[in-house]
C-alpha cells in the first residue's frame, strides 16, 4: 500500500479537490473502505495543513504503526529491482515519438534535472535518492533505510544537518528538457569606432571646438560623426546608421549648432523653433536637451526646450510663448501643442531630426508623425531633414522616403552584404533587404544566453545578481522585463529579499525601477540617480531600452525576451558603449530557444552560460545554504545537490515574501497577468518561438513566487491554462511544420491572439512605454482593455 502511496505515476487522492474523485482515487490503488476512510482523513488534514502554508508533508510519520507495521520493510536490491521494473515499463509504454520529444519527466540525464525523483533513478545501481521530491521530506526509516542514506549522503559530502524542512515544492523537477545550443556560426558586422581626425580639422566655430574639448571632453571624431558632419554641414538631408553608443548624437548635434550659431541676424527666442528633434521617450528627450545645452554654451542666444509627456502643459505653453530654438520632444506632446497651443509655430523651422528614427516610423507613432509633418510642411522654409538609429533598414527608411530629399545613406559598416560572410541555411530570404538588416553591435559586448525552465527563472535571475552585485563588486547591471507591474514586483521581491547585507557578505547594494506607469518626477530622478551611480541594478521596461547613455553599465540582462532583433540590439547597446566594454544575457526557456538562430539571422551570436554556474554563486552565501553541510571535498554530484537545494531555499525565501499577505499575492498574480498579456503581443513572425500555448502556467506561476497556478487567467491571456500542458507537444508541432504552416496556423488561432489593435497598444504600453497621443477618452479605453496597467507615456489634451 505504502509502494502504491509512492507510486509517483498517480496523483496521491488527498492531491484532488473534489471528494468523490478522491474516493474513486483510493478505490483504485485497492484500499479498503476502512483504509479510504482513514486516509482520506490523514490528506485531508495533510491539505489543510499545505493550504496553512505548511508544506511539512511526512506521510510516514502520519500512518499508524499498525498500518505501517503491516509492510515489510523493503530490501535495496528488491527497491531497486522494482524501480527498475516500473522504468522499463514506462520505457516499454511509450511510443518513439513521445520518447524523442519528451515529457515533463526527464528522460534523458541533464546535468540540473536528476536525482530528482527516487522513482527515476534508473541509471545508477541502489544509490538512494539523494533529497526529497516535492512537499515530502525525509523517508521514513522502515521504508527507505534512512541510515544508509544517511552514510552514502555523507559520503558524498552532504551531511544532514538540523535545519528545518524547505517547504518549497522541487523546481528541478518536472521541466522540460534544455536542448543543448548549437552556436550558428555567424560573422558580426563590425564597426570601427574611432577615426584619426579631430573636431579641430572640421570648419567649425572655435568656439565650438573648444567646448567639444572642455565641456564635453572629446576630441576625437568617430566613424560616424566624420561620416555625417560634413555631410549635414553642406546642407544635404541623410539617413544615418551607426552601432549604438557610437556618438550619432554629437553627429547631428554639432552640425546643427554650428549652422544655427552662424545665422545673421542672430536668431532670438521670437524666431521660434529652428529646429526640432524627436525621440520616442522622455529620458532621452531630457538627456539630448542636456546635451544640446552644453553645447550651446557659447552661444547663448540659441534657446534649447524640451516638451515631454508627463510634465505640466501649462509650462510648457508659456515656454514655447517665450520661445524656444530648439525643440526637442516627445512626438505625443509635441501633436499636443500642435492642437492645443496656439503660440506654437514653425514658420521658421529649418531642421527635423528624428532620432531612433526607426521607432518613431513605426506604426505606434504613424499618426502622430504624419501630423507634426503636416504642421511643419505647411509652415516652414525647405527643411534639412536627418534620420537616425542603430537598426534602421530599408522598411523603415521607404517610410520616411515621403519627407527625405535627396538623403545622402550614411551606414558606417557599410551595405552588410559585402562584408558578411553568413551560414547560408540560416538566411532564408537572401534578397538585399533581408540582408540589410544585419545589425552591428559593439565589438567588445560579451553576449550570452542562459536555457532556464520556467520554474527556475527567478532564482536564477536572483542568483546572478547576487553574483554580481553582491559576491563581486563595481557592477552596474540593467534588468528588461516586459511590463511594468513586473517591474514593480521584481523591485519590491528584491529589495526585501536580496538587498541587505548577509551573514557571509556585509555589502548591500539597491535596487531601482523604471517603467512608464511612474510618475514624471520619480522617472527623471531615477534616471539621474541612476546615472550618478557606479553600481547597483535597475529593473526596467523597454523604456530605457533606446539612447540612454547610462555610463558604466557593465551588464544588460533581458529577462524577458525582446519583441523583434532590433530591440536586442538597443537593450544590449546600452552597454559598451563608445568602445567600451561590457555583457549581456539573455534568458531563453527551452522552448524559446529558437531565438538564437532568429538572432543568428541578424548576424548577432551568443554564447551560452550553464544554468547550473549561475546558481552555482549560491555556494558563496551560507544564508542559503541547504539541509546538507557544504565542504570542498564533496563530489561533484553532491555539489550540484547542494546548488539544487540552496536554489530551493531562495525560491522558499521569495514565495515565504509573496505569500506574506493578501496584497503581495496580489501583486504577483497582476505581474503574472500582464506578463502572460504581453507574451500575446509578439509580432506573428516570432509566433512559432513565443507562442502563449507553450507555456505552462503553473511553472510560469513558480516564477513569479506563486505556490499555485492562479484561476480565472484564461480570459485575459488566451489559451494559458489546461491546454498549456500539452505545449510540450504544441511546441514540437510547430518547430516541425514549415514556417508558412506556421504562419497560417497563427492565422488561425485568431480566437486566441488579441486583436491587431490590441497588439499594438500593448506593445506601445507595455512593452516600450514609448509616448502614445491621444484623448482622455481613448486612454480610459485602454485602460479599460487592458486593466490599470497600462505604460502611459502621455496624457491627453486638455
Ligand atoms: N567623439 C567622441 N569621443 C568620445 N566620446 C564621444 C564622442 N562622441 C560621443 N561620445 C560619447 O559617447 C557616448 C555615446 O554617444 P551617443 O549617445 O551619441 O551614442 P548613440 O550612437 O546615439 O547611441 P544609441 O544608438 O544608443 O542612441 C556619449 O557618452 C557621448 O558623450
Amino acid at each position: 500500500m505504502l509502494a502504491e502511496l509512492q507510486n509517483p505515476q498517480n496523483p496521491l487522492p488527498g492531491e484532488c479537490a473534489c471528494p468523490r474523485t478522491e474516493t474513486w482515487a483510493w478505490r483504485r490503488r485497492g484500499f479498503s473502505e476502512n483504509q479510504e476512510a482513514f486516509l482520506t482523513c490523514v490528506f485531508g488534514l495533510l491539505r489543510m495543513s499545505t493550504e496553512d502554508n505548511q508544506l511539512c508533508l511526512n506521510i510516514s510519520s502520519s500512518l499508524p504503526s499498525s498500518l505501517s507495521a503491516k509492510k515489510k520493510p523493503l530490501s535495496a536490491q528488491q527497491r531497486w529491482a522494482r524501480k527498475k521494473q516500473r522504468a522499463e515499463k514506462r520505457r516499454n509504454s511509450s511510443t518513439p515519438t513521445e520518447e524523442k520529444s519528451g515529457s515533463f519527466k526527464q528522460r534523458r540525464l541533464q546535468p540540473l534535472d536528476t536525482a530528482e525523483e527516487p522513482g527515476e533513478k534508473i541509471e545508477a545501481p541502489p544509490v538512494p535518492p539523494p533529497i526529497p521530491s516535492e512537499h515530502s521530506q525525509a523517508p521514513p526509516p522502515e521504508l527507505t533505510g534512512k541510515k544508509k542514506k544517511k552514510e552514502t549522503r555523507e559520503k558524498d559530502g552532504v551531511k544532514e544537518s538540523g535545519r528545518s524542512s524547505i517547504k518549497t515544492s522541487s523546481l528541478f523537477k518536472h521541466n522540460p528538457d534544455i536542448p543543448e545550443i548549437h552556436r550558428p556560426a555567424v560573422s558580426q558586422v563590425k564597426e570601427k569606432i574611432f577615426t584619426s581626425d579631430s573636431f579641430s580639422d572640421l570648419d567649425l566655430h572655435p568656439h565650438l571646438v573648444v567646448t567639444l574639448n572642455k565641456v564635453l571632453n572629446v576630441s576625437t571624431l568617430t566613424s560616424v560623426q566624420k561620416q555625417t558632419i560634413p555631410v549635414l554641414l553642406s546642407g544635404r538631408d541623410a539617413v544615418v546608421r551607426s552601432q549604438t553608443g557610437s556618438g550619432k548624437t554629437l553627429s547631428y548635434a554639432v552640425p546643427l549648432v554650428q549652422s544655427l550659431q552662424s545665422v545673421r541676424p542672430k536668431i532670438t527666442r521670437s524666431d521660434g523653433p529652428l529646429a526640432v528633434i524627436i525621440v520616442p521617450t522622455r529620458e532621452l528627450a531630457l538627456q539630448t536637451f542636456q546635451t544640446l545645452q552644453r553645447l550651446l554654451k557659447p552661444f547663448t542666444w540659441i534657446v534649447p526646450g524640451v516638451l515631454m509627456g508627463g510634465e505640466k502643459r501649462k509650462a510648457e505653453k508659456a515656454r514655447l510663448r517665450k520661445g524656444i530654438n530648439i525643440l526637442i520632444s516627445t512626438p505625443g506632446r509635441l501633436v499636443d501643442h500642435i492642437k492645443n497651443t496656439l503660440s506654437i509655430a514653425f514658420s521658421a523651422a529649418r531642421w527635423l531630426i528624428l532620432d531612433e528614427a526607426d521607432r518613431t516610423l513605426d506604426m505606434g507613432f504613424e499618426k502622430d508623425l504624419t501630423i507634426i509633418l503636416n504642421s511643419l510642411n505647411s509652415a516652414g522654409p525647405s527643411r534639412q531633414n536627418v534620420l537616425l538609429s542603430a537598426t534602421l533598414t530599408q522598411g523603415v527608411t521607404h517610410l520616411a522616403d515621403v519627407c527625405l530629399n535627396d538623403p545622402a545613406s550614411i551606414h558606417v559598416s557599410g551595405p552588410a552584404s559585402s562584408d558578411l560572410t553568413t551560414v547560408p541555411a540560416l538566411i532564408s530570404d537572401p534578397s538585399p533587404a533581408n540582408q540589410s538588416e544585419s545589425f552591428a553591435v559593439p565589438e567588445a559586448l560579451k553576449q550570452f544566453v542562459v536555457v532556464v525552465p520556467s520554474k527556475i527563472r527567478l532564482v536564477c535571475l536572483a542568483a546572478f545578481i547576487l553574483d554580481k552585485c553582491q559576491f563581486s563588486q563595481n557592477n552596474k547591471l540593467i534588468v528588461f522585463v516586459s511590463s511594468c507591474e513586473s517591474v514593480e514586483f521584481l523591485h519590491s521581491l528584491f529589495t526585501s529579499v536580496l538587498s541587505g547585507p548577509s551573514a557571509n557578505h556585509k555589502s548591500s547594494f539597491g535596487f531601482m525601477r523604471l517603467h512608464g506607469n511612474m510618475k514624471q518626477e520619480e522617472r527623471s530622478d531615477v534616471f539621474q540617480q541612476f546615472s550618478v551611480s557606479q553600481s547597483g541594478v535597475l529593473l526596467c521596461t523597454d523604456v530605457a531600452a533606446r539612447g540612454l547613455d547610462l555610463p558604466q553599465v557593465t551588464w544588460i540582462v533581458q529577462y524577458t525576451p525582446p519583441s523583434a532583433t532590433a530591440e536586442y540590439v538597443h537593450r544590449v547597446g546600452r552597454t559598451a558603449r563608445i568602445g567600451g566594454k561590457g555583457s549581456s544575457l539573455l534568458f531563453l526557456t527551452p522552448a524559446e530557444t529558437a531565438f538564437i538562430t532568429e538572432l543568428a539571422n541578424h548576424n548577432i551570436s551568443l554564447s551560452e552560460m550553464k544554468l547550473l554556474d549561475v546558481l552555482s554563486c549560491l555556494m558563496m552565501d551560507d544564508a542559503y545554504k541547504g539541509r546538507g553541510k557544504y565542504h570542498s571535498k564533496m563530489s561533484s554530484r553532491a555539489l550540484e545537490q547542494e546548488i539544487r537545494e540552496r536554489a530551493t531555499v531562495l525560491q522558499t525565501h521569495f514565495e515565504n515574501f509573496v505569500h506574506m499577505d493578501v496584497q503581495s499575492v496580489q501583486n504577483a498574480k497582476k505581474a503574472l497577468q500582464s506578463f502572460l498579456r504581453a507574451y500575446t503581443t509578439y509580432p506573428a513572425h516570432l509566433k512559432h518561438i513565443f507562442h502563449i500555448r507553450s507555456l505552462h502556467l503553473g511553472h510560469t506561476a513558480k516564477s513569479f513566487g506563486l505556490r499555485d497556478a492562479p484561476q480565472g487567467l484564461n480570459s485575459a491571456t488566451g489559451s494559458v491554462g489546461p491546454r498549456a500542458k500539452h505545449h510540450k507537444k504544441d511546441q514540437n508541432k510547430n518547430q516541425t511544420k514549415s514556417p508558412e504552416k506556421n504562419q497560417k496556423k497563427t492565422a488561425e488561432m485568431g480566437r486566441i491572439c488579441p486583436s491587431q489593435r490590441e497588439v499594438s497598444l500593448f506593445r506601445s504600453e507595455f512593452s516600450s512605454g514609448l509616448d502614445e497621443g491621444g484623448s482622455k477618452k481613448k486612454r480610459r479605453n485602454r485602460k479599460k482593455a487592458f486593466g490599470e496597467s497600462g505604460e502611459e507615456e502621455e496624457l491627453s489634451a486638455d
